[in-house]
């Protein structure tokens, strides 16, 4: 611990001197006041002796004792200063975490002007409006110390907004007071306190310095700065008098700022937060693509109406309000089959129709997302496998209506749970996700607040949407911990996120979910950061989520054995389109898109020869401004013609195979399957010549 709080014997000394200091405040003007005021006309002027270590003043007032029963008029008007600047600074600085986009830009802008203005001069501003002397002086300097905690508090709540287990908090429908108190606060709380500890030895400087100046505190009341102003007359005389209320600010302001070290580090050495830190230092932050969209979803729900604006009208909806009008072509004109229909019985957990993201970039607009339409039906497993860059990802936070400005989503029909999302208005919309779906992300950690134990993050969607009590909610957590197979749930709920292993973290992460048994869990690589054990120990969790609960699972992986292993059906992504879909128990031996079937060769099965290489695709994805407005996948297929080059080939049904589509000008002849339903079928032997 003394380690952790670097208590070296110098931090020590100061941290006794800060302690001796509010002993004054609290026992200084009661022990001297008397000598303090005192008036002594024999010893106007005096210079130090035994009785009068630092002198006397001009009425012969013992000024040591003046210096000790300053300190707490010092301190007090130098806390309530900071306090004044940080209240303010603070609730601004928060202000734009939980605006929507347009407000939040006024606020980040009307910061940012209040930090170019000098303090000096806005001090200055204010205390010709509210006058001098000490109350002024407060009020002052409080107002020219709140624009920098504006702008500490804007950033630090921003990087921790972008963080997933506040967007899994989103997800889950926690609101705004419980996402501020839980989940940011304590975790800006440590450069927060080491902030304000170091705005208040500045205002004790400042404050010191208008009271000698004769603008701060007026007599008959004295604090440091007063008596610096009557000691430096006789600096050369009795050089105490000067020195010792100027030792005063110099010793206080230091220890001051001493204290504030300890009390962040021992904040930020909070276990948790140093298995986080410990995390980041091995390089294991979340992901960015993940991060950077999830970043802005603080704004509740006034931001993603924005982006819903557009979900809710027809196809040909305008960009999502924030972007500017124009900045987003229309997705390339193909004439995609809509998602097959669910089949009769409940609503289906997900459907969207013709989902296009978009965003803008340096060289204009790209949509790494084009025109995508799924359904996962009431308690599917649905699988989107793709390589990097594909657009899972996504497309799965669009399903989640996790995207926001900069990003502008389009859709033809987005429902969940049978319910058009965008009808509704935010609180509505917010309950309906927090109900019908989770969010499960690729790294638990990053999806769990490293200072909260267990128990707070499993019970709160369930206190929000089931109207559990806390007692009845931890209950829950405890049957869905066990149904996931975890050890001393119990005990479990008592621990930090650190004390667990990935694998517990994860089922942590998924207990969070099932909590409030949703129709619908979004799984984004679960299993990617975890090693082959666990994985499967993950799987199996969601393999029961779905078998118990009937809760439908879109399980998005970049690994074609997962997903093939796990689902019933898969969405093959390329270029951020769905390019074949088909039951998982025909990807093996019934794909026919090349890439397809290349993601398929490239993983080894039984049958595959050791001694040679696995076939690999060359060449590598388009990036999202890469996408042509031909077929994707043509630079890298074997089969691609000057079609394929030309024209972007439609997703159409295949003929006789209810649930598959393809798209592809050039399908692989596959003996069990009928032809394609499109001309490719009979133009593929022909071009391919
Ligand atoms: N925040 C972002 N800023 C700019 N471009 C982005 C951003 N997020 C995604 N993209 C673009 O969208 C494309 C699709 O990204 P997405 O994360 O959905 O892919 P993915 O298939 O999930 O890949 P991965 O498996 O690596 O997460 C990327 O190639 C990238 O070009």
């Amino acid at each position: 611990m003394r380690e952790r709080l670097d208590l070296t014997p110098g931090r020590i000394a100061l941290l006794a001197v800060l302690a001796a200091l509010l002993a004054l405040v609290v026992a200084g003007p009661p022990l001297w006041s008397g000598a303090a005021d005192e008036i002594d006309t024999a010893a106007m002027r005096a210079g130090a002796s035994a009785a009068h270590p630092f002198g006397t003043d001009q009425l012969g007032r013992d000024l040591l004792a003046r210096v000790l029963v300053a300190t707490r008029l010092s301190l007090l008007l130098a806390l309530a200063t900071a306090a004044l600047g940080f209240a303010l600074g603070v609730a601004v600085g928060l202000l734009p975490a939980l605006l929507g986009p347009r407000l939040r830009s006024v606020v980040a802008t009307t910061i940012n002007l209040f930090v170019a203005i000098p303090g000096l001069l806005l001090a200055l501003l204010v205390a010709t409006i509210v006058g001098i002397g000490a109350k002024g002086a407060v009020i002052a300097l409080g107002v020219a110390l709140a624009p920098q905690a504006a702008r500490l508090t804007q950033t630090l709540a921003a990087s921790v907004g972008g963080a997933e287990y506040v967007a899994a908090s989103r997800v889950v429908g926690v609101r705004w007071p419980r996402l501020l108190g839980r989940h940011i606060l304590p975790n800006i709380a440590a450069p927060l306190v080491l902030q304000f500890a170091m705005a208040t030895s500045q205002a004790l400087l400042a404050l010191s310095a208008l009271s000698f100046l004769g603008l701060g505190v007026q007599s008959p009341d004295y604090d440091w700065g007063a008596l610096l102003s009557v000691g430096l007359d006789r600096m050369y005389v009795t050089p105490m008098a000067a020195l010792g209320p100027g030792l005063a600010i110099v010793l206080a302001g230091v220890a001051i700022n001493a204290g504030g070290d300890v009390l962040a580090a021992a904040i930020a050495t909070d276990a948790p937060q140093r298995a986080r830190r410990r995390r980041r230092a091995a390089g294991l932050a979340p992901s960015a693509t993940l991060a950077a969209p999830v970043a802005e979803a603080l704004a509740d729900e006034a931001a993603p109406a924005a982006a819903a604006s557009a979900a809710a009208a027809p196809a040909a909806a305008a960009p999502a309000a924030d972007a500017a009008p124009g900045d987003v072509p229309a997705a390339p004109a193909v004439d995609p089959a809509p998602a097959p229909p669910a089949p009769a019985g409940p609503p289906a957990a997900l459907r969207v129709e013709r989902l296009s993201v978009s965003l803008p970039a340096a060289e204009g607009a790209v949509t790494p997302v084009r025109e995508v339409s799924l359904t996962v039906g009431h308690g599917e497993r649905v699988g989107i496998v793709g390589e990097s860059g594909s657009g899972k990802s996504l497309t799965a936070l669009a399903a989640a209506a996790l995207l926001e400005p900069p990003f502008a989503v389009e859709t033809a029909a987005h429902e969940i749970a049978g319910e058009p999302l965008f009808a509704r208005a935010g609180t509505g919309r917010r309950r309906l996700l927090g109900r019908s779906l989770a969010v499960v992300f690729q790294d638990p950690l990053s999806a769990l607040n490293p200072a909260l134990r267990l128990r707070r993050q499993l019970t709160e969607a369930a206190i929000e949407h089931r109207d559990l009590d806390a007692g009845e909610a931890t209950e829950a957590a405890i049957e869905r911990l066990r149904e996931l197979r975890l050890t001393r749930p119990e005990q479990r709920l008592g621990q930090h996120p650190h004390e667990l292993s990935g694998g517990m973290r994860q089922r942590a992460v998924i207990a969070m979910g099932m909590t409030v048994r949703p129709g619908l869990i979004v799984a984004d690589e679960p299993t990617t950061a975890l090693d082959v054990a666990v994985e499967r120990e993950v799987l199996a969790a969601l393999r029961r989520a779905n078998d118990e609960d009937g809760t439908a699972i879109l399980l998005i992986s970049h690994d074609i054995g997962v997903i093939a292993s796990f689902c019933e059906r898969v969405l093959v992504m390329y270029g951020g389109r769905i390019v074949e879909e088909l039951p998982a128990a025909d990807l093996r031996e019934r794909a026919v898109h090349p890439y397809t079937r290349a993601l398929l060769a490239a993983v080894p099965d039984m049958e595959t020869d050791r001694d040679r290489p696995l076939p690999t695709i060359p060449g590598r994805p388009p990036t999202a401004a890469e996408l042509p407005a031909s077929c994707a996948f043509a630079a890298r297929c074997a089969f691609a013609s000057e079609r394929c080059r030309a024209q972007q080939p439609p997703l159409v049904a295949l003929d006789g195979a209810p649930g598959r589509r393809v798209a592809c000008w050039h399908p692989a002849p596959d003996a069990a399957a009928p032809a394609p339903a499109a001309a490719a079928g009979d133009e593929r032997e022909e071009e391919r010549r």
